[in-house]
């Protein structure tokens, strides 16, 4: 089952990117999933070439939902029903190292997981079919490696100084308060280098829907580590949302076209499909139909019969 909107690339805007403006907006989609609807209509924008891509904005147009709320199963599930096979998600991040200065952005390739546990973090939730997915690399390694060379060009070209990190590690907690300094320090001991409140369950979803997913940490601030400044407020995080999410239009303006070709041509995209049929528990006549159409939604390889 898919729309078949032709779409095989998902981008998700966080706080900052609300829209990909510098694309040709073509039309909104709103799929209702089983999950629910999405954060906000899905934009169909075309690149100058008529590539598609999906934009939805993680807090909605006017960001109007806190980070415990995001919908991430439907938006998940929407972008697959689309026929997205590779998603490039945004966020807005804090950082916990000296070196990884705000307006520099960052791929991270490690998460420790702060949430508390009140976000539905798995399609399997509250169904008879249980499923233990692999999670010990939660982002797209091939796809983030395919990144790394083209954003770097792309931030050097822009001349305004913001550095590319790699192989980095984020924490992703709860909010919608910031860390205390303690916690703050805690996660540096830890080998936290960035901190947002959103990658999680985002990845977790896109790994269980057989999607790539990588993440451009886009750093705002200091958080609340450095002894003698003060502590990380929501205006310091605004100051530079928009430059780093006019450098994150320009970034997806540069990769999308080739992305949409890695995905057509499968290239770089290959480790995530398939990686569920190791996850999910034998088919057992006591798994309900309907949790098992439910699932079809997302995996129609495995339930639908
Ligand atoms: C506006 S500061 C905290 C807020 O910003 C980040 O959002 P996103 O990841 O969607 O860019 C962070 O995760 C928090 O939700
Ligand atoms: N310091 C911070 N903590 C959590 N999420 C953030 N998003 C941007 N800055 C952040």
């Amino acid at each position: 089952m898919s729309a078949n909107e032709n779409v095989l690339v998902g981008v998700i805007g966080g706080s900052g990117l609300y829209h990909l403006d510098n694309l040709t907006f073509i039309k909104h989609v709103n799929p209702e999933t089983p999950w629910g609807f999405p954060s906000s209509p899905i934009s169909i924008c075309a690149l100058p070439s008529g590539t598609k891509v999906a934009f939805i904005a993680r807090h909605a147009a006017g960001h109007i939902i806190n980070p415990s709320q995001v919908p991430s199963r439907a938006n998940i599930a929407a972008l697959k029903f689309l026929g997205v096979r590779a998603i490039l998600a945004f966020s807005a991040v804090g950082s916990l190292r000296e070196e990884i200065a705000p307006g520099d952005f960052a791929l991270p390739t490690q998460i420790i997981d702060r949430t508390k546990g009140i976000r539905p973090s798995s399609f399997f939730e509250d169904t008879s079919v249980v499923a233990h997915t692999g999670f010990g690399d939660p982002f797209a390694n091939k796809f983030i490696n395919w990144l790394e060379t083209r954003v770097r060009k792309v931030l050097e070209e822009s001349g305004n100084g913001a550095k590319l990190h790699t192989d980095k590690c984020i924490v992703c907690m709860e909010g919608p308060q910031f860390s205390t300094r303690a916690e703050s320090k805690m996660y540096r001991l830890w080998g936290g280098d960035l901190i947002n409140m959103s990658v999680i369950p985002e990845a977790k979803l896109a790994r269980e829907a057989e999607l790539s997913y990588a993440l451009i940490a886009t750093a705002t601030d200091y958080d609340s580590w450095r002894e003698n400044e003060s502590s990380v407020t929501a205006a310091d995080v605004f100051k530079t949302l928009s430059t780093n999410a006019e450098l994150s239009r320009k970034v997806a303006f540069a990769v999308l076209d080739e992305l949409n070709e890695a995905a057509k041509e499968g290239d770089i995209l290959t480790e995530e499909v398939g990686c569920m049929k190791f996850a999910i528990m034998p088919r057992s006549v006591a798994q309900k139909d309907e949790d098992r159409k439910k699932l079809s939604y997302i995996l129609p390889t495995y339930f639908s019969d």
